[in-house]
């Protein structure tokens, strides 16, 4: 019975993996639910807090784990919430030492989303844009709302509008992105992606999804989406109030790769959150 999971976090020392590192030390948990073992936190080398402790960079007290570039030797699964460079490297260590991997990082190039892809052929990997139970419950009824419209009277025009603090470096967020794939499936037919708008654009097409990207202080994530008609309008709102919704998330999804604690590891397979919340359509 494997009753402590091992987990590496890469990116420990960013906004996320704080987060991941905080609230994997203090889950609460169900008696028969494995407990996490922060085994490493790994960062960029030249990362100023280096060599620091990893539970007193995430503001929660002394876990003995110090912040390291250095992949560990063992262990069970490994979370990243890093940046787009920093990801090939991950998928190497994880491929090089057979560990299972979640995958949180956004703005992926398509070499790197097949290079997951390759990798899930050997790997159990879970890979989403949001690690959010509410983002992804609203991915569904955004699907559902798009297929209820697609072909009703006078049009429906779907656009998607997120706001993110002012850190962050990709646009438009890896979520809205997953929203437009999703919602253009629904519609069916040829779809046009529409980053922003300006200038003498024309009148707007049907079979297009506008994206509009909004960078404001310090906000953790939010996705609207309009679906607009002629005489009415939907909105689909989801906000995270702080960065929990994902870290936790991201906790299920490495508790799902490995397993109840009956040490059921999953198959090497590339996965996604919709398969860790039950909620895949396959
Ligand atoms: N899937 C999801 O639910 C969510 C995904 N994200 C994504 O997660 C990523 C991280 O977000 P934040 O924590 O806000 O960013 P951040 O910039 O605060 O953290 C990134 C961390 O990665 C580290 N890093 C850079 N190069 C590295 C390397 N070579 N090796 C190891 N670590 C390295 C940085 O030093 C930093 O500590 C972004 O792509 C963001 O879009 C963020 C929130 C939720
Ligand atoms: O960078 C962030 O903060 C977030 N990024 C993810 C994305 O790009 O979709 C998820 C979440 O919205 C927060």
């Amino acid at each position: 019975m494997n009753s402590t999971i091992k987990l590496a976090v890469h990116g420990a020392a960013g906004r996320m993996g704080q987060r991941v590192v905080a609230l994997a030390a203090a889950e609460d948990h169900a008696p028969r639910q494995s407990r996490f073992q922060i085994v490493a936190a790994i960062d960029h080398p030249d990362h100023p807090k280096m060599g620091q402790d990893a539970g007193l960079v995430a503001g929660i007290g002394e876990l003995n784990t110090t912040l390291s570039a250095t992949w560990p030797s063992e262990a069970d699964v490994v979370i990243d919430f890093s940046l787009p460079e920093a990801l090939d490297g991950c998928v190497d260590a994880c491929l090089k030492h057979g560990i299972p991997l979640v995958v949180a990082t956004t703005g992926l190039s398509d070499a790197q989303k097949e290079k997951l892809a390759e990798a899930g052929k050997s790997l159990p990997i879970v890979w989403a844009p949001s690690m959010s139970l509410a983002v992804n419950l609203s991915m569904r009824i955004a699907a559902q709302i798009t297929t209820a419209l697609k072909d009703v009277a006078g049009g429906v025009d779907i656009e998607i509008l997120e706001r993110h603090h002012r850190f962050k470096a990709d646009a438009p967020s890896g979520t809205a992105l997953k929203f437009g794939e999703l919602i253009a499936s629904a519609m069916g037919g040829e779809v046009d992606h529409i980053h922003g708008r300006e200038g003498h654009t024309g009148q707007r097409t049907r079979n297009e999804i506008g994206y509009h990207a909004i960078r404001v202080g310090d906000n953790p994530g939010e996705h609207t989406i309009v679906f607009g008609m002629l005489g009415e309008r939907i909105e689909l709102n989801v906000a995270a109030s702080n960065r929990d919704c994902y870290a936790s998330g991201a906790l299920a999804a490495a508790r799902w790769l490995c397993g109840p604690s009956d040490g059921t590891a999953k198959p090497a397979g590339l996965y996604n959150m919709f398969d860790v919340l039950g909620m895949s359509d396959e």
